[in-house]
Formats: C-alpha cells, structure tokens, sequence
C-alpha cells in the first residue's frame, strides 16, 4: 500500500481534468483509459479500497458499487448535472459525498433546447432526410409544403402572422432561463412555468429583466399544458417527474404546439408521444433524451413518427462544456477525497443517514 488515496476515473475524461487529479500528490490514479464504457467487471474490481470513484451519467451507482468499495469511499463525483443514477439514500447511509457538474452545461443546453424547437416546428425531421436519401427533386418547392408554425414574432408587414408567442417551461431552473433568454431575441411574448412553489418574485424578476414580455406566470400543468405554443421540459428526472407529460397533458396541448425534452426521457411517456404525433394532437417534439436510451432502434415508434427529430442525448456537447464538466468533475473529487468543499455537491441532507 502507498498510503495514498485510491480514485477509480471509470473513462478517460480528457488529459487537463486528470491532470487536475495525477497533480495531488496523495492521489493515486486508477484509469480506464479508454474513451469507451469500462466494462462493470473492471470498475467492481478495481473500486476496492478505493476513496473515490468519478462516473459520467448512466454508470450505476449502486449497492453492489458501494459493497465493492467497501468502507474507504468517501465520495463519488459524477461528470453530468443529472444523477439520478446514483443511489442517494444509500450514499447518504453511507456518508459519502456526491459531486456534479451543474451550471457548466446551461448554455450548451440551452442552444440545444432551442435548436430542437425550430428544428421540430420547421420539420427539419422529415426535410433532412429527403435531401439526404437524394429525393429533393421528387419534392419541388410548392407554396404550403413542409410549413409548419413560426416560433418567432413576423412584426407589422405580415398581418397574417401571430401577434403574441406562448413559451411553456416544466421546471423553470437554470436550463429554462437560459433557454427563455434566448427567445426572447425570437420576440415570445408570454412565459408560463411550472414551480414546486410560490414563485411570484421569479415572474417579477423575469419580467423586469426583459421588458418585451407581456406576461410571466406560474402555472398548472394543464394550463401550462393549454396555454403554451412551445413547452420545453427541463426538470430534473426520478420518480417525481416520471411520465409529467403523458396522455393526459398531450390532450391538453394546442394542436399546433411543439413539444421539446432535453431533460430526461423518463419525464415523457414514449407510447403517449407518438401516439400524440400520429394522431395530430400536437404538431412535432423535438428529443434530446428519449426513456430507455441509448437502446432505441429504428422501429421505436417514436423514430417512425415524421414528426420527431431525436438527438443521442448530446446537449452539453460541446467541447467547451465537456472539458469544463470534466474538470469540474475531477475537482470535485480531488476535493471530495481530500474532506475538503466540493465546487458543487448533492445535498444528500434530506435522505436520513443511518449509519
Ligand atoms: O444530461 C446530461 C447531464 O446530466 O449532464
């Protein structure tokens, strides 16, 4: 034994975050190095006796990682913003810390967020591939084909064009904001957002800051659902938000409406979605997460629908943002394991420790 800190990095994450942890010099680094998923024999075996371990988003982390451990794990530090593949009760048992990379991500997020809206309302799904498939001839430029609504504000010399933009926001964190900030450069007038409480300061807040906005309102999720040309899920996953948009809101929605996901897949029911698409109760969703990726074929029923156009789960990728989640991931763990304040840490507080 080296007497030095044992920490698991489960893929390589870049040369300037490990550089961040192989410069402690109390650190000894374990490293799958390759940029593929280290098999789960490799991470079981080597985790033993560990402090640390850095995951990115959809490793496992279980009772059977934990176990495997054993009592040396300090602190797991996750390279993503979401984590709910992380057992936090069990880590707060275990009083282990946990690490993410919030705040890093918004702006790639919110750029994808924004880009899957046009793309979905402008049918960019269905456009690309005729283009692609060499079938652009077989569809000449015709006055109505492939239009779909405008998710902008024309101003006074179409008289035809809609006069006020509705945004709708399931979870109105950091993401919806910066998402919001962007829309409003495409002139959406009225906002509605979903809050777990009173959130009459926040209107007032967004209001005062961008003035061209009619109106800003915390709202139901029928309203929201209702009310909003675009709604834009952007909460966080678990049990709590589990099928959020399903049958029921899919009704409630306008039919010209577009919906956006870049949360997680699980906050929207696949089977409800396209059945929505394929019945014409909204017009087109733009996906970034779908549930149960990354294992979605092409006969999944929401690739066949014309109307989807679905990402692999690539909105903080840039390469800004994943060398800044990297870093901040590794010291994150660095600090984790040497009991120091961690740049952003779970509050596991509220899962009672019992050990
Ligand atoms: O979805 C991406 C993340 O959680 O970082």
């Amino acid at each position: 034994m080296s007497g030095k800190s044992k920490v698991v990095v489960i893929r390589h994450i870049g040369d300037e975050a490990l550089g961040i942890i192989q410069a402690n010099p109390n650190i000894d680094l374990v490293l799958w190095k390759e940029d593929t998923q280290a098999p789960r024999s490799w991470i079981l075996e080597n985790i033993k006796g560990a402090s640390g371990i850095l995951v990115v988003m959809g490793e496992p982390v279980t009772r059977e990682l934990v176990d495997a451990a054993g009592p040396s794990l300090k602190v797991v530090s996750t390279m993503s913003v979401g984590y709910e593949h992380v057992d936090q009760p069990l880590l707060a048992q275990h009083k282990i810390r946990l690490g993410f990379t919030p705040d890093v991500l918004t702006e790639a997020v919110a750029d994808i967020t924004v880009m899957l809206a046009f793309m979905a309302s402008r049918n960019v799904g269905e456009t690309l591939a005729i283009v692609q498939e060499g079938k652009w001839s077989t569809v000449p430029w015709s006055p109505f084909l492939f239009t779909g609504p405008q998710l902008s504000i024309s101003g006074p010399s179409n008289p035809s064009a809609r006069t006020r933009l509705t945004a709708g926001f399931l979870g109105f964190g950091r993401i919806a904001q910066a998402t919001l900030h962007r829309l409003i450069a495409f002139g959406v007038t009225d906002v509605l957002f979903t809050a777990r409480s009173d959130s009459s300061k926040v209107s007032q807040e967004i209001l005062d800051k961008y003035p061209t906005l009619h109106s800003v309102k915390q709202a139901s999720n029928d309203e929201l659902a209702a009310g909003s040309d675009v709604v834009f899920v952007l909460t966080p996953g678990g049990k709590e938000t589990y099928h959020l948009v399903g049958e029921e809101f899919l009704k409630k929605m306008k039919s010209n409406a577009v919906l956006v996901n870049t949360a997680r897949g699980t906050c929207v029911d696949s089977d409800a979605l396209a059945k929505a698409l394929k019945e014409k109760w909204i017009w087109a969703a733009g996906l970034d997460v779908v549930e149960g990726e990354p294992n979605i074929s092409a006969d999944h029923p929401l690739v066949k629908e014309p109307r989807a156009v679905i990402l692999p789960h690539i909105g903080s990728a840039t390469t800004e943002t994943r060398v800044g989640m990297a870093t901040r991931a590794a010291r994150n763990i660095v600090a984790g394991v040497l009991g120091e304040k961690m740049e952003a840490e779970v509050d596991l507080s509220r899962f009672k420790s019992t050990v």
